[in-house]
């Protein structure tokens, strides 16, 4: 081929990063800092493998760290290469799995209809199985097992690879995790960690499963490669022995899930596994002001465990780095807003501007105060729709519908609303259940039959057993929102939370109603090579969408996210805020020796997301956990060198924040016009046939599903579905 026709593929690359590109196929580690291009040259590779090497689409996998980010990476290849992919596996590492395993649920030893649990009802099934053994929830809190479970399954190991050599501590944990074992395998439900778990499982179980994956995926590529675990880098070690060529990208110094398992080591480890594996290093930032990128430098150099490398940039020098000193978090948000209406004044685009923070709770009193200056923000994680608990309820009956085996979903309804089945009863049909290893349907139905059970009890699960037999009849044939409803009203929920008080209860209400509108519009584009009915598609996408941290895409908004979610990403104008001892670094890291170091390579990570300009700030009070602190300016500002901050105090009028700004939101630009989904900004004002005049405060999912959060006048706050919601502005 002409190498002038693949110019497009190799123009605006660097030599280093032009000859990881164009390689042939091989083994690669690239190893590089922030914003030097690791992301860029991995798209470009699997452009330059189908273009040049007659890679099949169908043969490459790619994985990256979120699903925005694999959706963004299967645009640019598309674009690169000015054509649609089928067939090309892009995503994350959860995702994949859930594929796998929804494919070979058999093999995997699952059911069918397998539930995955989120943190919450994994949560809730460990406190059963602690008190299913006697222990004291006091003495051994369901959350610390749920962290030991997750970490130890993050790590690849089961109850019985875990030795306890006379340890107490550890012997009751692995007692507590192989109980949750053995209570997820009878409900037919896996968690998060269990879904990768499971997965590298399939494949070291069946061999030939194996097999096939290795034959069919001859590419392997991984972005931010620092943060993989256990679980996943055996994954790429058993799929990338026998292809044709793997490329992994990362950058030590961005390892940030330590907490959650991951192995900085693999950056090591990677080349003892593949021996014959090239190592590139990218060293020029292109992202960056030197003024932005020599602060990164500065602070990361701090640490001792470290691979060092320095980078440089041919960029401007930039402004100086912005530190403000607030009164306290109301002050900096005003600031932080008021510093944003400038620089929209001056041009730039609100998606250009990103607010991040280290905790989500942070988020309220800047979200408060940019509404207030009716300035359209996105909001990344905080409580999703999927997860209230009235939606919770909801999705249980269907989740029982579809398959009665499902104990997490079964435990959360049975009693709900009450029928009289006392904790007595459920605990009898749970010790019935272990004993006989089945499910707590097949618990209950046995426990009538062999009159195990007797008098009131006996009745009232009967009646139960009645009311889903109805629930199965009256739901033959009924479409996914019909079904939904027919469930919401039948199974008793809408009465119960009818019956709660005040505004919560309305509230709630709202959201079940919301549910059949979010069942309407999911089986209008359902995907029938996904799952076998729409159901099951339904309660998978529940269940995924409640575990991830994104938002719905809405163009011209600030971004709001937490430092973490914010890896991968860049804009021209970056705040920090909350930079605090205490609050970043975060207290825990202070105490846990190692944290520390993973808490300042996330300090890296915010500075490095700034293109032109950052401001930091930190607030001398703060109200946390309902008490006012006072903290320190954080370890990681004084580790800046003075001469690259502009320090903005709070004496003087010049840097503080102008007006306490109490304006009603403004309609947005586009006025008049019936509003389509893309139109809608947060803060502008909307008129609802029903509810009335509000202000839009949120987005939530995407595409047909996408739903608003609107704070009425007269109505309170209110999820609608966008599509059905017919909002005026
Ligand atoms: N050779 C180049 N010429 C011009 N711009 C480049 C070049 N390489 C990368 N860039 C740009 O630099 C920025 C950073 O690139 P990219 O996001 O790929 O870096 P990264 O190493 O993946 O960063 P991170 O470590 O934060 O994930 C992007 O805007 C990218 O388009
Ligand atoms: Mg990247």
């Amino acid at each position: 081929m002409n190498t002038d026709d693949l110019s497009y593929l190799l123009n605006d690359l660097n030599d280093a990063q032009r000859q990881a590109v164009a390689a042939p196929p091989d083994r690669q580690r690239v190893l590089a800092g922030a914003g030097s291009g690791k992301t860029r040259v991995l798209v470009h590779r699997i452009a330059w493998l189908i273009q040049v090497e007659q890679a099949s689409p169908y043969s490459v996998l790619a994985v990256t760290f979120t699903n925005k980010a694999a959706a963004e990476m299967r645009g640019r290849i598309q674009s690169l290469l000015g054509q649609h992919l089928q067939g090309m596996w892009v995503g994350t590492f959860h995702g994949l799995a859930h594929r796998l395993l929804r494919a070979h649920w058999q093999e995997a030893g699952l059911p069918e209809h397998f539930q995955i649990l989120d943190s919450d009802d994994q949560h809730r099934l460990i406190r059963r199985v602690i008190k299913d053994l006697n222990l004291d929830e006091q003495r051994w809190p369901p959350k610390q097992a749920q962290i030991f479970i997750n970490s130890r399954k993050d790590e690849g190991l089961r109850p019985q690879n875990i030795q306890a050599n006379g340890d107490l501590f550890l012997a009751t944990q692995r007692n507590i995790y192989a109980a949750y074992e053995a209570a997820c395998q009878r409900a037919g439900a896996i968690d998060f960690s269990e879904l990768l778990l499971r997965a590298l499982d399939l494949w070291r179980n069946h061999p030939g499963l194996l097999e096939h994956y290795q034959r069919r995926f001859r590419h392997l590529l991984v972005d931010e490669f620092q943060d993989t675990n256990a679980v996943q880098y055996a994954w790429l070690r058993l799929l990338g022995q026998s292809g044709d060529s793997l490329m992994v990208v990362g950058d030590d110094d961005q390892s940030i899930y330590g907490w959650r398992g991951a192995k900085i080591q693999n950056i090591f480890q990677f080349c003892t596994d593949f021996p014959d594996a090239r190592t590139v290093r990218l060293e020029q930032n292109y992202r960056s002001s030197a003024t932005i990128l020599n602060a990164a430098n500065a602070v990361i150099a701090h640490n001792q465990e470290r691979l060092g490398k320095e980078l440089w940039t041919e960029g401007s020098q930039g402004e100086p780095i912005a530190l403000y000193a607030a009164f306290n978090e109301y002050d900096e948000a005003r600031y932080v807003t008021e510093q944003i209406r400038q620089a929209i004044g001056r041009g730039l685009a609100r998606q250009d501007i990103a607010i991040l923070y280290r905790s989500n709770a942070q988020s309220r009193v800047l979200e408060e105060s940019l509404l207030r200056e009716g300035i359209p923000y996105r909001i990344y994680g905080g409580q999703r729709f999927f997860e209230r608990a009235e939606i919770k309820n909801a999705m249980a009956y269907l989740c029982v519908i579809h398959n009665p085996h499902q104990d997490a979903a079964l435990e959360r309804i049975i009693n709900l609303p009450t029928r009289g089945i006392g904790d007595k009863t459920l605990d009898q049909l749970r010790d019935y259940a272990r004993a006989h290893q089945v499910s707590l349907w097949t618990a209950l139905h046995q426990s009538l039959e062999r009159a195990l059970i007797s008098g009131r009890a006996a009745s009232a699960l009967l009646g139960f057993v009645q009311l889903l037999e109805e629930l199965t009849q009256a739901v033959q044939g009924a479409s996914l929102p019909r079904l939904t409803q027919i469930l919401i009203e039948r199974s008793g929920l809408w009465e119960y939370h009818r019956n709660e008080k005040g505004e919560k209860a309305r509230t709630r209400l709202e959201n079940l109603e919301e549910l059949v509108n979010a069942a309407a519009a999911f089986e209008q584009d359902w995907d029938s090579s996904e799952t076998p009915t729409p159901l099951a598609g339904f309660l998978a996408h529940a269940s995924l969408e409640s575990g991830e941290q994104q938002a719905a895409e809405h163009e011209d908004s600030v971004q709001l996210m937490t430092l973490h979610t914010a890896k991968g990403l860049e804009f021209p104008l970056v705040f920090m805020v909350g930079m605090e001892e205490g609050l970043f670094p975060h207290q825990m890291s202070l105490e846990e020796p190692g944290r520390l170091e993973e808490e300042r390579r996330l300090a890296y990570v915010g500075i490095t997301r700034a293109m032109q300009r950052l401001v930091m700030s930190h607030a001398e009070v703060r109200h946390l956990y309902g008490k006012e602190v006072r903290h320190a300016l954080s370890r990681f500002v004084r580790e800046i060198p003075s001469a690259l901050i502009h320090s903005i105090r709070l004496s003087g009028n010049s840097g503080r924040a102008s007006g306490l700004a109490t304006s009603a939101p403004r309609l947005s630009e586009s006025k008049g016009t019936a509003v389509a989904g893309t139109e809608l900004k947060v803060g502008q004002l909307v008129r609802h046939a029903l509810f009335g005049v509000g202000v839009l405060q949120a987005f939530e999912g995407s595409g047909a599903h996408t739903r608003v959060q609107i704070k009425f006048d007269t109505e309170g706050t209110k999820w609608l579905m966008l599509s059905h919601a017919k909002l005026e502005s």
